[in-house]
């Protein structure tokens, strides 16, 4: 088995909802009890663009899924809650995204794991410090080393 982390965004349709049934499916790819989630956060459109706010979080799992299984399981589930993306950049229902295979390098045409964006990332960094705070990612860099003031900042955590 292998640990894994998974990103979850929406800024559509009931972004908590969204994110609620997100769990729930991403629950049957994880070994019996392995998955856990943090909190989930509210956060301003990262990269200049006019769309409703996110809400963030980040699962984490033991699955025995490979690589293109998991991928092919977490658009399934993209799939399954409309998965409305009209372009590039634009606002979604649902985005799962793959940050971390174990302490793997995966790079394929249709995954790169880490994934590019996680490190510059504060609704990523952040949510996954909830569950792993004592995380180092494959390039030997340590979580907390990246998470700074300024990315809390940007971040509010809604209480459920
Ligand atoms: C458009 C872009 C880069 N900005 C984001 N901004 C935030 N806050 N959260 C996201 O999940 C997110 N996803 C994206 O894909």
């Amino acid at each position: 088995a292998v640990q894994v982390y998974v990103a979850l965004g929406a800024n559509l349709a009931e972004p908590v909802q969204q994110l609620d049934v997100a769990v729930t499916a991403l629950k049957t790819l994880a070994l019996n009890n392995t998955l856990t989630v943090s909190a989930y956060y509210r956060s301003k459109p990262m990269g200049d663009v006019i769309q409703p706010d996110y809400v963030n979080a980040v699962a984490g799992f033991q699955t025995e899924l490979l690589p293109i299984e998991l991928l092919d399981a977490l658009q399934d589930i993209e799939q399954q809650q409309g998965r409305l993306r009209l372009e590039r950049w634009g606002p979604r229902t649902l985005d799962l995204d793959l940050l971390l295979y174990g302490t793997q390098h995966i790079n394929q045409p249709r995954l790169c794991v880490p994934h590019y964006g996680m490190k510059q990332r504060s609704f990523v960094l952040v949510p996954l410090a909830d569950i792993a705070p004592t995380l180092t990612l494959p390039c030997n860099t340590s979580l907390e080393s990246l998470i700074s003031v300024t990315m809390r900042d940007e971040l509010q955590k809604l209480i459920d």
